[in-house]
């Protein structure tokens, strides 16, 4: 029987040639590429301070996952294990399942579901379920998690109609170009490597760590914006750019507004 810690014992093989760049590191490229994920929850943190300020466990929890889910993507690049796909795979499945059960709007919960708490219940169940069967055909697992993609493109959707701010609307128009971009990569690494390879450039799945990263920079202040906006009601959310509006290259955060008192 194959050691599952063993080089190359993964299911999945991607399309960046193995040891090329290195004796130790399998697919070089697709394991420094992870570098974004390391980036993320201190911008995520330091940037959105007053809603971390407020509401300081889901952004430290989400934060502490997303550092998992760079360090698992980089320990499976480097190793092509099938205990580090595996760990690939289930760190985002619980990143998701914690961000869904921290932040999904209440007006979604399934009928059946009175309160958070109740729902809370519900993710950990189905997650658990879902770790268990992820064991069954892991090769499968990264298709079902990029379907969860469409699902929150849906819930944006739902949330933008109840929302008149024009910034928050382009801010979700390029998430979704970023999301877009991201997600052609990945399937064009996972279906058209042969192509890839013959022109001599396959490393489509790197870029896949580096997009991704960047629209999951504009999903969480649209996550929060919705949160600050159905569950603080003290609070007005209101969208800025790091350092500033003006610059070409900006990073979007949420700053919580006091609406005007009334005496
Ligand atoms: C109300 C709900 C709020 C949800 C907030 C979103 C939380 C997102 C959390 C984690 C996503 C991390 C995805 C990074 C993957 C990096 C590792 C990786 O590349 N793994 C691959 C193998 O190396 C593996 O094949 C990839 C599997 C697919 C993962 C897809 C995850 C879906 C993420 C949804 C991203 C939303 C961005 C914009 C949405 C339109
Ligand atoms: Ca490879
Ligand atoms: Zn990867």
């Amino acid at each position: 029987m194959p050691n599952i810690f063993s080089y190359q014992s993964a299911e999945v093989d991607w399309c960046e040639g193995n040891f090329e760049h290195s004796a130790i590191i399998a697919e070089y490229y697709n394991t420094i590429s992870n570098v974004g994920f390391f980036a993320l929850s201190p911008v995520l943190l330091y940037l959105n301070r007053q809603y971390r300020q407020h509401r300081p466990v889901p952004l430290y929890i989400i934060s502490g996952l997303l550092l998992c889910v760079g360090l698992f993507s980089v320990y499976f690049h480097m190793t092509l294990s099938y205990v580090g796909q595996l760990l690939d795979e289930l760190s985002i499945l619980w990143t998701l399942a914690v961000a869904y059960s921290f932040w999904l709007p209440k007006t979604y919960f399934p009928r059946c579901i009175k309160s958070r708490k109740h729902f809370f219940w519900l993710t950990g169940i189905t997650t658990v379920v879902s770790t268990l069967m992820s064991f069954v055909k892991p090769a499968v697992n990264a298709y079902a998690l990029n379907c969860i993609a469409f699902h929150l493109l849906y819930l944006m959707w739902r949330e933008l109609k109840k929302c008149n701010d024009k910034r928050v609307h382009r801010m979700a128009a390029v998430m979704v170009l970023w999301w877009v971009l991201a997600i052609s990569s990945w399937i064009s690494d996972r279906w058209l490597c042969g192509l890839w390879q013959a022109i001599g450039f396959p490393y489509l799945h790197s870029f896949w760590h580096v997009l991704i990263a960047i629209s999951l920079l504009y999903c969480f202040p649209l996550v929060i914006y919705f949160d600050v906006r159905n569950e603080m009601p003290s609070f007005k959310p209101k969208l800025g750019y790091w350092p500033s509006d003006s610059w070409p290259v900006v990073v979007p955060y949420i700053a919580l507004e006091e609406p005007l008192k009334q005496c």
